[in-house]
């Protein structure tokens, strides 16, 4: 299919259980990203050998537990989740195919064609996130705008968030009048700053 058709969605892992198949760098790199961002997450690993880095990182979050054993389907009951980093693509193919019988969507780590959804790679201002693809096309471009992004926007960017927040619940009156108010306040993000004030 032509362009760009996946769907971007921020999704609120601390409310779902996740699951981590495989727990070498793969599985360290994908479980930091799951915590990166939402680090109530309740995410279970599990795999038949764990390295020391994953079991020293996963120690820190106690809403994560590793647990050593071989996958089987069953391990599935419960999960909304699931992320594979096995070394097994057998087992990534199988992970996938018994997931999705019950409905559940996979990341199966550095696998495209069996993805049901790509990780992306995220900025962080305090409340504010842009997540960003390229597609599956170059991870290390998508890698390098969120270096670009993060030192480019201001930190400032959050406390213009917070007051925007503050001005929005004190509005009164209908709904588009406060929508024009909004976008009157915010009209002066998109000038361009002049010399003095950069
Ligand atoms: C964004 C990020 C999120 C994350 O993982 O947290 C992410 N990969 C990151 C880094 C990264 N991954 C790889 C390299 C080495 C350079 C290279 O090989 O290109 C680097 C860069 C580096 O380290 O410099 C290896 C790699 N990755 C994939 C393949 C297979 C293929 O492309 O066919 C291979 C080859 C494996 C092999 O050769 O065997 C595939 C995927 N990687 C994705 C996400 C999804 C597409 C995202 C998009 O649409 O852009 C997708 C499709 C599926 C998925 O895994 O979700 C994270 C940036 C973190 C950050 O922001 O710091
Ligand atoms: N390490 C890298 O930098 C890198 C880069 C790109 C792609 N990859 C690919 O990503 C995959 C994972 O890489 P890795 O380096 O983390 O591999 P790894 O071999 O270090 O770890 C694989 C993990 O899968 C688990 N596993 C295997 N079979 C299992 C089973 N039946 N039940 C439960 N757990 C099982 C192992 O116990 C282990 O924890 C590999 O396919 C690799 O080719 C790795």
């Amino acid at each position: 299919m032509e362009g760009n058709q996946l769907f971007p969605v921020f999704i609120k892992l601390n409310e779902l259980h996740t699951l981590v198949i495989g727990a070498g760098p793969v599985g360290l790199e994908k479980l930091m990203a799951l915590l990166n961002n939402s680090n109530h997450a309740r995410v279970t690993v599990l795999a038949e050998t764990v390295i020391d880095e994953l079991s020293v990182f996963a120690a820190g979050f106690p809403t994560v537990d590793v647990v050593q054993k071989s996958f089987e389907a069953s391990d599935l009951e419960g999960i909304n989740l699931v992320v594979a980093a096995t070394n097994n693509n057998e087992l990534n193919a199988e992970v996938k195919r018994e997931a999705n019988k019950r409905g559940l969507l996979v990341n199966v780590a550095d696998k495209p064609e069996l993805c049901d959804f790509y990780l992306g790679s995220v900025v962080q201002k305090g409340d504010l996130k842009i997540a960003i693809s390229t597609n599956g096309k170059s991870p290390t471009i998508a890698k390098r705008l969120k270096e670009v992004l993060t030192d480019s926007l201001p930190n400032s960017l959050n406390i213009t968030l917070k007051q925007m927040q503050i001005l929005r619940n004190m509005l009164k009156g209908d709904f588009s009048s406060k929508v024009q108010r909004l976008n009157e306040v915010t009209e002066i993000l998109m000038k361009p700053l002049d010399k003095e004030q950069q």
